[in-house]
């Protein structure tokens, strides 16, 4: 990033940083930024790079400021910080282009001063600080205390390893369209392209140095879709076969709908409750040249959109704490509250009750959510199980187990495995009415 870049990303990043730390999603304040910015790109990244040390960011600021300044110098000190404590950009740039901002600011310009005197100080006090801090396991883990318990009450010992994982930036992970060619033609075509990548699953590849998509060979003609190997399970356990009636009750951004569509030509529905999230779905299936029925409504309401024509697969990827992703959303463990695990449960749970009915005899609904949190997986599946007689659970681990539980895991990959070794966190039951 150009030093004189970086005092107008810094300013443009200070409103986002904010309102980050006042519970919005990552995704929610970055549509506050044109799409056509030119600075998207950087005040993304400076965004992310502070949202990776929430934590660390405000122990620094109470260590090295005793009177709480207004909210956007306080916002700028702790977006520098971050960027300080990262250490990519040159701490001189870092500084210099964070008191311009300051200066460039009518609001901020009186604070110009200060801003200067603590980043400095950081810069002499650094080592200590930062060895101070990491002594606490919230800036260690970079999650508030409760979130931790619950990673510990999942994890166990694994759980140091878990965070460290989903700390690191996440892997570009392309699903390769087999419709349109093959995956070691994808790879090739990547690799003549100075674009090396590694298997990963059936039907992955992982991007040793990620990039934006639209520089992706294959992109744009939908040879390939950037889609987690975790999720990309999701098509295969639902093994929608040609002309299958399917339904994908929670579908966008509809990478699992797309996937399906890519195995076999079957008659789907694609609903979202959200319009602006379905407008992507559209989009993604049109990059792809795909078609579904997409349509905008309430998974919970059947008699508003069913056509009372029972579907032969339903996938329901329920919406979920996210708990399984926080490496590619680091605000999670941030934006959630300790209630919205049983609140989520609750939905998740209603929303099978209510798909059940619109399952064939014989027919198969996956239940999926990147959560690791067992309210919102075996719990949920077991009561629903208890409930439902003619529920039976299909098989679908690598050991065949009933109920599949994937942590978040970093690995070589087994040649010749359909296994990912590399995923996000995941929790899949396949459930046949019979
Ligand atoms: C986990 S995401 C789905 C991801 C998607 N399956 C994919 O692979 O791209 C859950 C989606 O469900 C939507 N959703 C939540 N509640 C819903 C409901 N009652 N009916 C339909 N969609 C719903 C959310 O807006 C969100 O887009």
């Amino acid at each position: 990033m150009s030093s004189a870049a970086l005092a107008v990303t810094l300013t443009q990043t200070i409103p986002l940083w904010i309102g980050v730390k006042k519970g919005l999603s990552i995704e929610k304040v970055l549509e506050g930024l044109p799409k056509d910015s030119e600075n998207r790109s950087a005040c993304q990244s400076v965004l992310y790079t502070a949202v990776r040390q929430r934590a660390l960011l405000q122990k620094l600021s109470s260590d090295l400021i005793s009177r709480a300044p207004a909210d956007d110098v306080l916002a700028l000190i702790e977006l520098a910080l971050g960027l300080l404590s990262e250490g990519k950009e040159k701490p001189f740039t870092v500084v210099n282009e964070a008191v311009a901002a300051a200066k460039h600011s009518r609001k901020m310009v009186k604070a110009a001063n200060f801003v200067n005197a603590i980043l400095r100080r950081f810069g002499r006090e650094k080592t200590e600080l930062l060895v101070k801090a990491e002594k606490q396991p919230t800036v260690r883990f970079n999650a508030p205390d409760w979130w931790i318990r619950r990673y510990e009450a999942v994890f166990g010992e694994q759980t140091p390893e878990i965070f460290a994982l989903q700390q690191k930036h996440p892997p570009m992970t392309l699903r390769v369209n087999t419709g349109k060619t093959s995956v070691e033609e994808a790879q090739a075509k990547l690799e003549k392209a100075g674009i090396p990548a590694e298997r990963v699953g059936k039907f992955g590849l992982i991007l040793l140095s990620p990039r934006p998509v639209k520089d992706v060979p294959g992109f744009l003609e939908g040879e390939v879709s950037v889609q987690d190997a975790g999720s990309q399970l999701a098509a295969e356990l639902l093994d929608a076969k040609e002309g299958m009636r399917v339904l994908d009750a929670c579908a966008a951004p509809g990478g699992k709908t797309a996937h399906s569509l890519e195995l076999a030509d079957v008659d789907m529905t694609a609903l979202e409750i959200d319009p602006k999230r379905a407008s992507r779905i559209t989009e993604n299936l049109d990059r792809l040249g795909l078609k579904a029925k997409v349509t905008v409504a309430d998974a919970g309401d059947p008699k508003k959109w069913w056509d009372g024509r029972p579907f032969e697969r339903i996938l329901l990827d329920a919406p979920c704490t996210a708990s399984g992703i926080v490496r590619r959303h680091p605000d999670i463990p941030w934006s959630r509250k300790p209630e919205d695990i049983a609140k989520l449960a609750r939905t998740q749970g209603k929303l099978l009750e209510t798909m059940w009915p619109l399952l064939a005899n014989n027919g198969r609904i996956l239940y999926a959510v990147c959560s690791v949190f067992p309210e919102e997986g075996p719990r949920g599946i077991e009561a629903f199980c208890a409930r439902h007689p003619d529920a039976k659970l299909i098989p679908i681990g690598p050991e065949g187990e009933n109920l599949l539980s994937l942590s978040p895991a970093e690995g070589p990959e087994t040649p010749g495995s359909v296994w990912p070794a590399t995923h996000d966190g995941f929790f899949y039951a396949l459930l046949e009415k019979i």
